[in-house]
């Protein structure tokens, strides 16, 4: 088994990178997916969260609330504490996840898609280092960032600068990509068109063929 990390800033396209890589055969466990399931009604992670922010962070469905979330997080300083009951679950989780795929497919691919995998403090002492045998970096020019981020939340024109100013807020918790780089095996410099990602994705899923590490 090779595992895999993926990371990029907000925006940057590693969803985007992750769904290539999924077509060519990798297994993807993309860490926002993971993480929102977790947070579903009945999870600890749920109760946790209620516990430290309150009721106001739930909708009257029993569903969490996401943007009172968000803005108690980004906005009032509880970013730290977010982390602190989120990441560590997520982390087990995708490392059960891992195990089992590996299990039933010694020859596998795993490729964990997360924007925070150098950034996070809950993946034990050795870090990232530990988790993945490579890491792929997907980077972008900053304002294509904020502008895809925008697009995807299709705010209405009213509604725009409030979501860049979101971007911005989540951005300056991300480390730059320049000080991503030099932990990288690879980069994907998504400044383009999708078609030139795909091409780069391709390039790089040959290498990672070649590096599963063959069996004893
Ligand atoms: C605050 C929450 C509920 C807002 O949800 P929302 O649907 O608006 O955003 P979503 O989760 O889809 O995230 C979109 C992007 O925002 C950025 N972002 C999210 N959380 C963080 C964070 N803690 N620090 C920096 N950037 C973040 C990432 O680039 C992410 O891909 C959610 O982002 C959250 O629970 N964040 C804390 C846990 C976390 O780190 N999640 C991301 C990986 S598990
Ligand atoms: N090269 C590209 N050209 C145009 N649009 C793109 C390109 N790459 C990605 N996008 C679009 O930009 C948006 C963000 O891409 P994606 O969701 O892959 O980013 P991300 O890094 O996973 O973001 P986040 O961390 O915010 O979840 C999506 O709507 C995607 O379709």
């Amino acid at each position: 088994m090779l595992r895999v990390g993926l990371t990029g800033g907000l925006g940057s396209g590693k969803s985007t990178a992750a769904r290539m890589f999924a077509e060519r055969g990798a297994h993807v466990l993309g860490a926002d997916a993971i993480g929102r399931e977790l947070m579903r009604p009945g999870q600890a992670v749920f109760a946790e969260i209620v516990a430290r922010f309150g009721q106001g962070v739930v909708l009257a469905s029993g569903e969490l609330d996401r943007p009172a979330l968000a803005r108690l997080a980004f906005e009032q300083g509880g970013v730290e504490e977010l982390n602190g009951i989120v990441h560590p679950a997520v982390i087990a989780q995708q490392e059960r996840l891992i195990e089992e795929i590996g299990e039933r497919d010694a020859r596998a691919i795993v490729v964990v898609e997360s924007a925070l995998i150098f950034e996070t403090r809950y993946a034990g002492p050795r870090g990232w280092r530990e988790r993945f045998d490579r890491m792929v970096l997907v980077t972008a020019p900053e304002s294509a960032k904020i502008a895809r981020f925008v697009e995807r939340s299709c705010a209405t024109e009213a509604a725009k600068v409030a979501v860049e100013a979101e971007a911005r807020r989540r951005m300056a918790l991300q480390m730059p990509d320049e000080e991503k780089i030099p932990f990288c095996d690879y980069v994907l410099v998504n400044d383009g068109d999708v078609a030139g990602l795909q091409v780069q994705v391709e390039r790089v899923w040959r290498e990672l063929v070649a590096a599963i590490p063959v069996r004893v």
